[in-house]
């Protein structure tokens, strides 16, 4: 291969990369050690379940690209380590998150009580504008249930967050819940983009108007809606 071919093909291959998505999204996943965070992960992403449990050390990502809304929308999810030992890691990850999934596992009551302490973190360390969902997993376990739907549902209503039971194991509500989260960041971001787009229509329509009415500036406003 010839040295500009080369270079042709690598510009080439960087281009289909960064057209590949119009949005780059930052979500995580926190909960108690076991409820099945990295087993929800692997299902979203790879369409997989593993039946032992390896615990996270730290903090592991994947990605996924999803359609909403006609938008390409990439997702990077940060799976952390539930364990204690891990959290002065995994809260320096709290700040860039702009969507958090909350899980506890319905086979497992502490995990769900622990919820109150994982939302507060998340008050303490996230970003103010951060999207939280609310999660109950293993809803396939029916005989070991320790949590119904309805107590999930309560505190879900509680804390003014989005509600699912899912089961990694049987693929229940997985899509769902992560499209959802999507969804609420996607809505929460847009709303600041439109603000900003707003400002700027409003800022070269005053520029294109002095320009009408201001013989001196006229050049200069006009160069500045063309630039843009
Ligand atoms: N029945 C059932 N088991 C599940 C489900 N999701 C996860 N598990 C099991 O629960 C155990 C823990 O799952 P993990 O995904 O490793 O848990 P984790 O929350 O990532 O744990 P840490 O990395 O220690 O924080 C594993 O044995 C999984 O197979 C589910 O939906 N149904």
């Amino acid at each position: 291969m010839s040295n500009s071919t080369e270079k042709t093909w690598v510009f080439q291959a960087t281009q289909q990369l960064v057209m590949d998505y119009d949005v780059l999204l930052r979500l995580m996943i926190l909960g108690d050690s076991g409820v099945g965070k990295t087993c929800l992960l692997r299902r979203f992403t790879e369409n997989e379940f593993h039946p032992s449990h390896i615990s996270t050390i730290g903090v592991d990502f994947k990605m996924k690209t999803l359609e909403i809304d006609g938008i390409k929308v990439r997702v990077q999810i940060w799976d952390t380590a539930g364990q204690e030992r891990y959290q002065t890691i995994t809260k320096q990850y709290y700040r860039r998150a702009q969507g958090i999934i909350l899980v506890y596992d319905v086979t497992n009551e502490p995990s769900f009580q622990h919820i109150v302490k994982w939302a507060s973190d998340v008050d303490e360390y996230a970003a103010d504008k951060v999207q939280r969902i609310l999660v109950g997993n293993k809803s396939d376990e029916v005989k070991d249930r320790q949590v119904t739907k309805e107590q999930g549902s309560k505190v879900a209503q509680t804390f003014g967050l989005d509600f699912f039971e899912t089961s990694a194991y049987t693929n229940s509500n997985i899509n769902e819940s992560f499209t959802r989260l999507a969804e609420l960041v996607l809505e929460a971001h847009r709303k600041e983009a439109d603000n900003l787009l707003g400002s700027l229509d409003d800022y070269l329509n005053n520029t294109a108007l002095e320009g009408k009415t201001g013989s001196q500036d006229a050049n200069a406003s006009t160069k500045r809606t063309c630039s843009c």
